[in-house]
């Protein structure tokens, strides 16, 4: 199936992100120096970690934030209008499951792991002639660390193998290729995407092994990528957006993830939707591994890099204008001389009433991986959006952006179209029930 779409004209409303978290504000903010005479003779660092002042060694600058935790139960999945943590992996599976009965057993499997990884708590004991029942990675207690785990599944998961075939989200397609794509089959597509989020790659690697060492006979890993978000600007998040590796804000002109009646209409499946029952509640997750050229882009003048944005570099605010969430008012500049028709954002979404219903939700990551063969740097975003609609969302957004002029500095490697499982609803239900009824 080729995606298409081509639009119009006329005025709409700039959404903006509100993913602003408390718990994120700078540590530094009110500290004082006070107490640290009472403390004499210690140093100045030491002085600041017994006043609660400084991190201690393993706690992070923020604090000690392996207590914070997303709840796993609920109508949607975690991990989707959930504020993006500081590190992300995408980890996807062949299902080795044999029949319909093996697959429940494997959702069932990873309910019951990740609603203990979400809330943490002591590992029991074992025989030491036993393996143990957990890795220890994060020592003898399990914390949550905002940890969420993200399943989604794949087109080729209503092949003949389970005799799910009627019951496939209509816009679930094996992931098409893009005239700028130079796609690794070997990290591409695949019948279950887990997403793992947390503060940590270890609480993530955590979980990731956890899940595996329980699922041996049902999972085979296809294929996994790693991301980060600087911890830098996250602290600032709600007030800034994060910066991508190309050096710019991204994330400015996303749709606001806590407004729950945006979400209704851009993010989760509706009961009106002309779906199959079960995916009410479900989102489409679409994952890109999009390489970036630094090279040749930190050799790029940073006019010309504005103007394949559209955005000022530093500021991200649109050009021609001082902050971040201005309005790019495109009305005003009707002959593309101050935003260019081929910028990023204005073929992304040219803010018209017929474009709404292609916004979508993106929660990427930066990602870095060594050097490729020719001995440049493999690094890039790990774009991950989510949408109600596939057609509409990603696969029309992508369209437009077939030929811009960014295209000569990204190279789109890997990825898939996966669908995210609707929430499980409280301890009787398990992810995938209604699908599997
Ligand atoms: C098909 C969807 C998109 C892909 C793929 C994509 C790749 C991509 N984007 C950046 C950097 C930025 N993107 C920005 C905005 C933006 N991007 C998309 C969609 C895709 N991007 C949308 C819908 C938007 C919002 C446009 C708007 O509403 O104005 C920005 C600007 C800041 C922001 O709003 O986030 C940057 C920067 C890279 C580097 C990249 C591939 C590597
Ligand atoms: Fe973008």
């Amino acid at each position: 199936m080729k995606p298409t779409g081509t639009e119009s004209n006329s005025d709409l409303n700039n959404d903006q992100t509100e993913l602003s978290s408390p718990s994120r504000r700078t540590w530094l903010k009110g500290a004082s120096l006070g107490g640290a005479v009472a403390l004499g003779g210690l140093g100045t660092v030491a002085v600041l970690q017994q006043t609660g002042k400084l991190p201690k060694p393993g706690q992070s600058a923020m604090g000690d934030t392996t207590k914070e935790n997303q709840p796993f139960y609920g109508e949607h999945q975690a991990g989707i209008i959930t504020p993006q943590p500081a590190a992300a992996l995408v980890v996807v599976f062949d299902v080795l499951a044999k029949d319909k009965h093996e697959l429940t057993r494997l959702f069932k499997l990873l309910t019951t792991r990740i609603s203990f990884l979400t809330k943490g708590g002591k590992v029991p004991d074992v025989d030491p002639k036993l393996p143990p029942l957990d890795s220890g990675v994060l020592g003898p207690e399990v914390f949550p660390d905002n940890l969420t785990v993200t399943i989604s599944v794949g087109a080729s998961l209503f092949d003949q193998r389970f005799g799910l075939a009627d019951k496939k989200p209509a816009h679930l397609i094996e992931m098409v290729r893009f005239p700028n794509d130079q796609l690794n089959l070997d990290e591409c597509h695949g019948d279950l995407s887990i997403q793992i989020c947390s503060n940590t790659a270890e609480t993530n690697i955590h979980a990731l092994r956890d899940i595996i060492k329980h699922t041996p006979d049902l999972l085979a890993v296809k294929w996994k990528i790693d991301g980060f978000l600087p911890p830098h600007t996250l602290a600032k998040m709600g007030e800034e957006s994060v910066i991508n590796l190309l050096g710019f804000k991204d994330g400015t002109a996303n749709p606001n993830a806590q407004d729950n009646k945006l979400m209704d209409e851009l993010v989760w499946v509706g009961t009106q939707s002309g779906e199959p029952a079960w995916t009410v509640g479900g989102s489409y997750q679409v994952v890109r591994i999009i390489r970036n050229l630094v090279e040749q882009w930190d050799r790029t003048p940073l006019q010309e890099q504005e103007k394949i944005f559209g955005r000022h570099k530093h500021s991200g605010a649109p050009l021609g204008k001082k902050n971040e969430h201005d309005d790019p008012d495109y009305a005003s500049d009707s002959d593309g001389s101050r935003i260019d028709f081929k910028s990023h954002i204005r073929l992304a979404n040219p803010r018209t009433a017929e474009t709404r219903k292609n916004l979508i939700l993106r929660r990427g990551f930066n990602y870095s991986r060594g050097i490729s063969k020719s001995g440049q740097l493999d690094m890039g975003l790990l774009f991950v959006c989510y949408q109600a609609n596939l057609t509409n969302g990603f696969l029309t957004v992508q369209a437009r952006l077939n030929g811009e002029p960014l295209e000569e500095y990204i190279r789109p490697v890997g990825g898939g179209y996966f669908f995210s499982l609707p929430g499980v609803k409280d301890e009787k239900e398990f992810l995938g029930q209604a699908l599997l009824a």
